[in-house]
Formats: structure tokens, C-alpha cells, sequence
């Protein structure tokens, strides 16, 4: 007799495509983040499920490419999801045919709108996996995804096409995981990078030791550059104008800055009160909207971690690439400048502003601080070198330093991101 499983009657890995199947829905109709978390699933079928869906979108064009040679016409969209999906167990992750042809055909069969294409998923699937050899063969020859045009056009002209392609496949790859440790901190099994990050292949985060005593929190390695940027942090008045999730907030308090995190969103806000109690360190949370708010007393440093297109992480977040548009960039740029334009009205004379993005776009980075530069003439930029902070000379970039997931290839890569640190005029804070 077959045992009751968490998920009903369905064994896990049904469970977990199905869940897959539904967050692909979410991402390309719904236009909803993967990490939204809605497969309807907990436990390690939800961390399967996500996996699987984020597979699928960053081998999307692959799979769409060798399915548009097997079919006259375009199937339903969620039976073109569940051959995708399909397509990509088989040819990305090597799994076993029998249990991926299966389960798709019961996917299919699973709703009344779908189960007539049944034996059209089966019949493609079964022709793809008649050779496996062959299969992916032809896989392997297909060209890599590439982003969308409107991401691919400013790229090649800010980096160059070589570039370009180098960091394509650094999306392909994916991202270990990071880990900030508090000072003198070690994680048994990870490698310490030279910018001071601990990077483990993977792995359950809560169950890692040292989670529990909040000794270490995940930060891309990338994203715990910009306050390392600012050296000494004892004893500064510091102001985290974008602060959730909170990875730099903890940073900050854990280098013994004074620190007031301030989000406009209440829900995020709660993740870094979360994040705070669980490490001990402590930060004054405030809830407002950045262009609104004012101070009681200037800061020694404000850090603007600006809202942006967070192209930077497409190899975390597969299914940005499907969620974003051209047209965000337009909005999100004129926010950034008018949220450095504010930043700025918050420091002490001599204060430090350090701006960063997470985006691989020049406009929401190197363009930013130049115009900033030039609306300011009493601003100066504080040159950087990337050797100090551990990084290889190819980050050097104009007025700050610029990290592109390509970097570090054989390390496993760094989120892509722009950081500079701008300093006022008038007296040094101490
Ligand atoms: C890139 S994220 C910050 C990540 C964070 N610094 C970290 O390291 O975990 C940008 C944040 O800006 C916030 N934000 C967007 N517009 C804002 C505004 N007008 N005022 C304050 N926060 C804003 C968003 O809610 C979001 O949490």
C-alpha cells in the first residue's frame, strides 16, 4: 500500500514539478517573483520546486528552440511550461527519463483543460528521450540563452560583446552562497574570499552552523563590498537609506557604526528586524518613504543601496529578465537621482555618501555618479583602488569600482553591482 506522503497521495518529486509548473505560471503570466514562494508547497519540495523553475527559466531558450522543431502549432502555455520543464531535467540536470516522462504526462493529465494534450507531451517526449545521446547533442550545440534586447543593447555598448557573452554564461551557471560573518566568525567546508565573504556551494541555510547564533547572515559577496568601502566604522552616526532586507544594515552594526535603517516598505522592514534578532546586533528602524522623511540631527555616513533593476542578480533571480522591462529603467533612474539628491541633505559636513546598485546597467551606476558629480560641484569622489579590497584590477572603474558577474569565473562568480563613496565638502567628521 502506498504511504500518505506530505503531499497527499503524490510522491515528492510529482509534488515538486507540480509546484514548479505552478510558479512558472506565476513568473511569465502572473508577472510575480520566483521567490514569492507560491508553489503552494514547504519543506525540501518547495526548495525542489523553486530549483526546478529557476532551471527552467535560465534554460528557457534552449528548450523553447529544440521544442519549436517537434510542434506544429503552439501548445497550451501550461503544457508548453511542463515540456520546458521536461526538457530541461532531462538535457540541464541528467535526470532519470522514465519518472520526467511520467510525471509530465500526469501533469498534463492533472486538469481538464490540459489532459487531451496528454498524448502530445508524451509523444514529444517519449521521441526526445527514444535517443538520449542524440538529444543532447543537440542540446549542447544550441546557442546559449541570451538576455532580452533591451538589456543586450546597453551592455554590449557599456562592455563590449566578449563581455557581454562572458556574463550571459555566468548567468547560466547560477551563484553559490555567501555567507557576511561577524568578526573572526569560520564556517566549516567554506572558502574565505579575498574580499572577506565565506562562499559555500550550497545547502540549507538554517541548517549550517552558526545560523542559529547569528554568526554569519547570506550576502552575495558582491553586495558586502559597499560598506567595507567605508574602513572603520566605530562609532559613526550611519544612515541606511534603502535598508531591507538588511544585509548591509547588519554589516553596519556589526562594525559598531550607530545605525538608523530606514525602508518604505513595512513588510521588508520586518525582514531586518527579524535579521537583527537572530544576530543580537542592533539598528533604530524607521518606516518612511527616503524623499519624504528628514532627520532629527545629520550622519557622519549615509549608504544608498538605490532601488534599481537589479540586473546584477539575474544569476540568483532567473526570472527578472521575464518580470522587468525597458521602460523600468526610465522610472528607476529618476528615483536613484533623486534619491542621492536627498542622501545628500542628511550628511555632516565632510559626511561620506557610498551609492551602490545592484545593476549591470552603466545608467543606474557610472552614469549616476558623474551626473551627481556634476549637479555638485563641492562633491568629490573618493578614489578606489580594487586591489585593497581584494578584488582584481578589472573592477577599476571611473569614481568607484565596478563588479560584473564574469569576474571571478573560477571562483563562482560575483553578483554584478556599481559602488562609489562621495564625500561633501567642509570639516572631516571624526
Ligand atoms: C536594493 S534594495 C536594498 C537592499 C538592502 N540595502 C540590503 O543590503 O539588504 C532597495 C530598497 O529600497 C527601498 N525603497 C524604494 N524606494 C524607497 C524610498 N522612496 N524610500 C525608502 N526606501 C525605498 C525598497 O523597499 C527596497 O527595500
Amino acid at each position: 500500500m502506498t504511504q500518505p506522503t506530505p503531499h497527499g497521495d503524490m510522491p515528492e518529486s510529482l509534488a515538486a514539478r507540480t509546484g514548479a509548473i505552478r510558479l512558472l505560471a506565476h513568473v511569465l503570466r502572473d508577472g510575480r517573483m520566483l521567490s514569492d514562494g507560491a508553489s503552494g508547497l514547504d519543506g525540501p519540495a518547495a526548495a525542489r520546486a523553486l530549483r526546478l523553475a529557476g532551471l527552467t527559466l535560465r534554460h528557457m531558450g534552449q528548450a523553447d528552440a529544440m521544442l519549436k522543431t517537434r510542434m506544429q502549432r503552439q501548445p497550451a502555455a501550461k503544457i508548453r511550461d511542463i515540456l520546458r520543464l521536461a526538457l530541461t531535467e532531462l538535457c540541464a540536470e541528467g535526470s532519470a527519463a522514465h519518472g520526467v516522462v511520467n510525471d509530465a504526462v500526469a501533469m498534463a493529465r492533472m486538469s481538464p483543460k490540459t489532459t487531451k494534450q496528454a498524448g502530445l507531451v508524451n509523444a514529444v517526449l517519449r521521441g526526445l528521450t527514444a535517443d538520449m545521446p542524440a538529444t543532447l547533442a543537440e542540446w549542447e550545440a544550441l546557442p546559449a540563452p541570451t538576455l532580452p534586447i533591451w538589456l543586450r543593447k546597453p551592455l554590449a555598448a557599456s562592455w563590449g560583446r566578449d563581455r557581454l557573452e562572458a556574463i550571459e554564461a555566468a548567468h547560466l551557471r547560477g551563484a553559490p552562497l555567501d555567507l557576511t560573518p561577524k568578526p573572526g566568525v569560520s564556517v566549516p567546508g567554506a572558502v574565505e574570499l579575498p574580499t572577506g565573504s565565506l562562499r559555500l556551494e550550497g545547502g540549507q541555510v538554517s541548517i549550517l552552523p552558526g545560523f542559529a547564533e547569528g554568526d554569519w547572515w547570506v550576502q552575495d559577496a558582491a553586495a558586502a563590498i559597499p560598506v567595507r568601502l567605508l574602513g572603520d566604522l566605530t562609532g559613526l552616526r550611519v544612515l541606511d537609506l534603502c535598508a531591507a532586507p538588511g544585509g548591509k544594515t547588519l554589516q553596519l552594526a556589526s562594525g559598531g557604526a550607530h545605525v538608523t535603517a530606514l525602508d518604505i516598505s513595512g513588510k521588508r522592514l520586518r525582514r531586518v528586524s527579524q535579521n537583527l534578532d537572530r544576530t543580537g546586533l542592533t539598528a533604530e528602524i524607521v518606516e518612511a518613504d527616503a524623499l519624504e522623511w528628514t532627520p532629527e540631527e545629520p550622519f557622519d555616513v549615509v549608504l544608498l543601496d538605490a532601488p534599481c533593476t537589479a540586473t546584477g542578480t539575474i544569476r540568483r533571480h532567473p526570472d527578472l529578465p521575464h518580470l522587468r522591462e525597458a521602460r523600468d529603467i526610465e522610472t528607476l533612474t529618476k528615483l536613484q537621482y533623486q534619491l542621492i539628491d536627498r542622501a545628500l541633505t542628511f550628511l555632516n559636513p565632510g559626511g561620506r555618501l557610498v551609492f551602490c546598485t545592484c545593476s549591470l546597467l552603466a545608467v543606474e551606476g557610472e552614469h549616476q555618479v558623474s551626473a551627481a558629480l556634476k549637479r555638485h560641484p563641492s562633491l568629490s569622489a573618493i578614489p578606489l583602488d580594487p586591489a585593497s579590497f581584494g578584488l582584481p584590477e578589472a573592477a577599476a572603474s571611473p569614481h568607484g569600482l565596478r563588479l560584473l558577474p564574469d569576474l571571478w569565473a573560477d571562483r563562482g562568480g560575483l553578483d554584478g553591482f556599481y559602488m562609489a563613496v562621495l564625500r561633501t565638502a567642509g570639516a572631516t567628521p571624526a
